[in-house]
């Protein structure tokens, strides 16, 4: 069995923002079929937008695991990452053509622009090791669990839109997700008690932001 860590004391603790961020009432109606097709289009030019900026954050966090970890194989599971987002544009520009979303008319939404602002802040050299790890291991994980619940048994998710529930669904995610976590796992078990109170507090905000995220798609912002 694996081994409980920090992380998942916090999710216990944070259990109702976790459920709210993996169970958002845009996912379940991918998963249960009475998805607004609109409304998948607004995610699509958002998350879109997103990626773009999610990609200096990861080449951050690239660079903090080459000069910070101490650990060469932390720099080869970013890097992981990293090529995996060069797949992730490229399939963006083939769905946006699919579901005719223009891109370049895409503005992004207040949700959006503050979690891009929120990503900017944790480029900071200032922010610490494990709380970098610890936010960019729920921003994927986040993305993992929705998308894999609606590909999971009893699912209706409509066929056009299981490509986009297999990218981030998929058993490689999830097991570059679990790498991510290990790696944040075993910087928080030798942190301060500082440094832990802000890495519960980034993967709050986490969740939060992610919650925005569904809600802005939803039409809800
Ligand atoms: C909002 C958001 N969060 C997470 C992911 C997964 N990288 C994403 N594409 N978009």
């Amino acid at each position: 069995m694996e081994k409980r860590g920090v992380i998942d004391t916090w999710i216990d603790k944070h259990r109702s923002i976790y459920t709210a961020a993996t169970r958002h009432a845009f996912v379940v109606s991918i998963r249960d079929g009475s998805v607004d097709l609109s409304s998948f289009r607004t995610w699509l030019g958002q998350d879109y937008l997103f990626v773009r900026r999610f990609v200096p954050f990861v080449a951050s966090v690239l660079i903090r695991a080459c000069k910070d970890s101490g650990e060469s194989s932390d720099m080869e599971v970013v890097l992981g990452g990293i090529a995996s987002l060069n797949d992730e544009i490229e399939w963006f520009k083939r769905e946006g053509s699919k579901w005719d979303v223009d891109f370049s008319t895409v503005v992004p939404q207040r949700a959006n622009q503050e979690y891009g602002r929120f990503l900017e802040d944790l480029m900071s050299s200032e922010v610490k090791y494990p709380v970098i790890m610890t936010a960019f291991w729920a921003i994927e994980a986040v993305y993992q669990e929705s998308l894999a619940h609606c590909l999971e048994d009893g699912n209706k998710t409509p066929v056009e839109l299981t490509g986009a529930c297999h990218r981030w669904g998929n058993d490689g995610f999830k097991q570059y997700c679990s790498s991510v976590k290990n790696i944040a796992e075993r910087c928080l078990e030798n942190a301060s008690g500082e440094v832990l109170g802000e890495a519960e507090d980034v993967l709050v905000r986490v969740l939060e932001l992610e919650v925005a995220f569904w809600e802005m798609s939803r039409g809800g912002q």
